[in-house]
């Protein structure tokens, strides 16, 4: 591989604004690809993968560059040679690699390679969690596959199309892809590709959507006709979803404590073609008050500590920190305390996260179970579902039964 200047300037500066200005790596690399209108697939594929690698391996690569935060860019190249050598790309000799040292850089690798904090390139505290958690050894495999790109997983539409139909659709627009075994609604790409230009996407047949999150709309069990609410729809991904199990019949209520979410949702209903969603922001008790007793389904897909989506997410590894998971498993058993009264008798709950902690799930589950608004519902069944075990997200779904 030839490496481009310009690319490699792209790279530096996306790095700077994740590392230095605390931006988020999806939102930074989706404004560099805007930067220059003749890139072609191939370098805005070489800019995003090359940033995401370096946010994946920070730690590993700051150690063996011997730089220490805040980076200035004479850091960032070091870094950026660091991961260029590891990956046996030959240096141009631009003045930013001038002394270089090759060999030393793939021995340090070698000996940071035996320690897994190092090795995958993750924190202390989240090396220390994740062992308590889960145990060494799984941990160890967890980790190391959460560190792996992800596929792109599309969930199809069922409102407009079919999977065979959308197939062939895509592989109109020279995008070919692949079913997926046990999950009824996905096409896996089989090649990278910018899929939110296609024609297919435009008309509303699919959403961008983990095989993993996928289940979680199926897991809560929903009928044509019935009135749902998902608590915690943020954008909608499963929200959508549920109104296409629905058929586009009864009533979805998508709530969310931030209206910019909510909004964000109606654009993707409109060219999805949903018609039975109402949003509705919460601001008060009182949305949930008055929807006591009256839902035959609950999703509460709570915020968590994301600990399963960092394939997707790898800067997570340095923004999340102990005391914010500590708070947000407070936040999970208070909705699931407050939300679930909003069930009516006889009806059904889903409490999901994208996190692989038990402490984040079936422990919230057993601890809710015992509170006194839990003391009316029976645990049905619950999955966890792990990166390296599935290929997919990490992700908890609890079913539970109001009695
Ligand atoms: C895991 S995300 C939801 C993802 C979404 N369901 C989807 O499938 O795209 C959790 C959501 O919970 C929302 N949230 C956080 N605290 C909340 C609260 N106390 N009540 C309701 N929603 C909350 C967040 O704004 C966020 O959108």
């Amino acid at each position: 591989m030839r490496l481009h200047r310009n690319l490699c300037f792209a790279v530096i500066d996306g790095l700077h604004k994740i590392f230095n200005e605390n931006e988020y790596a999806d939102k930074a690399v989706q404004q560099l690809l805007k930067r220059d209108k003749r890139w072609g697939s191939r370098d805005r594929g070489f800019v995003a993968e090359t940033i995401y690698e370096i946010v994946r391996y920070k730690r590993l690569y700051a150690e063996i560059a011997n730089v220490k935060a805040p980076f200035d860019r004479d850091n960032l190249w070091r870094i950026f040679a660091v991961w260029a050598t590891l990956k046996g790309i030959k240096l141009p000799d631009w003045k930013y690699f001038a002394d270089t040292p090759s060999r030393k850089i793939k021995g340090r690798f070698d000996e940071l390679s035996q320690i897994r904090k190092y090795r995958e390139s993750i924190p202390d505290w989240m090396d220390n969690l994740g062992t308590t958690e889960l145990g060494e050894e799984f941990w160890a495999q967890e980790i190391t596959k959460l560190n792996e790109q992800a596929d792109v997983i599309l969930r199809v539409n069922t409102l407009k199309t079919n999977k065979k139909d959308l197939q062939l659709k895509l592989q109109s627009e020279e995008i070919e892809t692949e079913i997926l075994p046990n999950h009824p609604y996905a096409l896996k790409l089989k090649e990278r590709a910018n899929v939110f230009k296609t024609e297919a996407f435009k008309n509303g047949w699919f959403e961008v959507q983990d095989a993993s999150s996928q289940l979680v709309a199926d897991f809560l069990d929903v009928e044509p006709g019935m009135k749902v609410v998902d608590v915690c729809a943020g954008a909608g991904g499963k929200t959508l979803h549920l109104a296409a199990l629905m058929q586009n019949k009864g009533q979805v209520i998508a709530m969310d404590i931030y209206e910019s979410k909510l909004k964000k949702l109606k654009i993707r209903a409109r060219r999805n073609g949903v018609h039975n969603i109402e949003m509705k922001v919460i601001d008060s008790t009182k949305p949930i008050k008055k929807l006591h007793g009256k839902a035959d389904r609950l999703l509460i897909d709570a915020p968590c500590s994301g600990l399963g989506v960092l394939r997707r997410n790898p800067d997570a590894k340095w923004k999340l920190e102990p005391e914010f998971i500590e708070n947000i498993k407070n936040i999970q058993i208070e909705v699931l305390q407050q939300y679930s009264k909003m069930v009516k008798p006889g009806g059904k709950m889903v409490y999901a996260t994208c996190s692989i902690l038990p402490s984040e799930n079936e422990k919230q589950v057993e601890k809710f179970l015992t509170s006194e608004s839990g003391k009316e519902f029976t645990l049905v069944t619950d999955k966890s579902i792990f990166a390296h075990k599935s290929g997919f997200d990490g992700f908890y779904m609890a079913l539970l039964e109001k009695k």
